[in-house]
């Protein structure tokens, strides 16, 4: 795990819609080589929170300082959101799946990396005319690609169409496709909807080696995640932050979230005889009678 300071510092975050507090004062840090999940019941501002992140959002009140491994800081809250993808290095997913449905799979994950071609052709010309340094960004943006498609088990899928793939190989490349941006830090809302059993354990492996191994380019990225899944949460997060009504209720690491009685009210209600639902009671804290997993 890392020492360095945080890659990620959420201050003082606030974000209103009209008279709605989405998001009510909200600080955490996330760190580079960890992941950090953001749970909470819905409408807790979670999502809300990530656009504010990736700049969807700028928010009501509140600083987002992200820090690169060589030292630079950002302030999000004050770039607008493709300058974040592009400069601050942050990539992320959504909970409905964007993929460019009618391309490749390998398409998919050469376009990711438009931003790196374009500069290597200097704006077209270069391409164009097949200038040495273009050839050289284009063999390097494949063999990113290729590395991407190996890691999330999809290389012999590169030529389908992506719109063509089973939901969950759906999933996996759009995973690949943002760490195909080399991101510092990577925003994943609710990434295991709609996965069955085997599927989330294969994200949950996936994630886990995004945590755990360098990128190509050396840095360690950090992980950003909203899940409602519990069983991926607990079994991979190295740090849980958990919001309700839009403000912080719990942060720590899972042992103590899933023991935190301000959490177990939260996902119970105030009636404490109802049952939870049973993938949040499996990794919640529970009465043993009821078969909580081991910690
Ligand atoms: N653009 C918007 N305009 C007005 N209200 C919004 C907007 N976006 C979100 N909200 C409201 O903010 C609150 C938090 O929503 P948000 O989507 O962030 O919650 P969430 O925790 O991600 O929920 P879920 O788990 O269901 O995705 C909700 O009451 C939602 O209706």
């Amino acid at each position: 795990m890392s020492t360095d300071k945080p890659l990620l510092t959420v201050e003082h975050l606030t974000m209103r819609f009209g008279g709605l507090v989405a998001n009510n004062d909200v600080s955490f840090e996330a760190r580079a080589g960890e992941i950090t999940a953001l749970i909470g019941p819905n409408g807790a501002g979670k999502t809300t929170l990530f656009n504010c992140v990736t700049g969807f959002y700028t928010p009501t009140v509140g600083r987002l300082t992200l820090r690169h491994p060589a030292g630079k800081e950002f302030l999000l809250e004050r770039m607008p959101g493709y300058r974040i993808a592009q400069l601050a290095g942050v990539a992320r997913t959504f909970q409905n799946i964007r993929l460019f449905g009618g391309m490749s799979v390998l398409e998919n994950l050469i376009v990711a990396q438009h931003n790196k071609l374009m500069r290597a052709s200097t704006f077209a010309i270069g391409g164009l005319l097949g200038f040495p340094s273009y050839r050289k960004a284009e063999h390097e943006a494949v063999e990113l690609a290729k590395y991407w498609l190996e890691r999330v088990r999809l290389t012999e899928f590169a030529d389908w169409e992506a719109g063509n793939l089973p939901y969950g190989a759906q999933r996996r490349l759009e995973i690949a496709r943002a760490m195909c941006t080399e991101p510092v830090l990577l925003c994943l809302d609710e990434p295991a909807a709609g996965l069955n059993p085997r599927e989330s354990a294969e994200l949950a492996e996936i994630l886990t080696f995004i945590r755990d191994t360098p990128s190509p380019r050396g840095h360690r990225t950090g992980v950003l995640l909203i899940e409602h899944d519990m069983s991926v949460v607990m079994r991979i997060s190295d740090h849980v932050v958990v919001l309700d009504y839009g403000r912080k209720i719990s942060d720590g690491d899972p042992e103590h979230v899933k023991n935190d009685p301000a959490v177990i009210r939260a996902y119970l209600g105030e009636d404490e005889d109802e049952d939870l639902p049973p993938e949040v009671a499996a990794d919640l804290h529970m009465p043993p009678t009821a078969g909580q997993k081991g910690a």
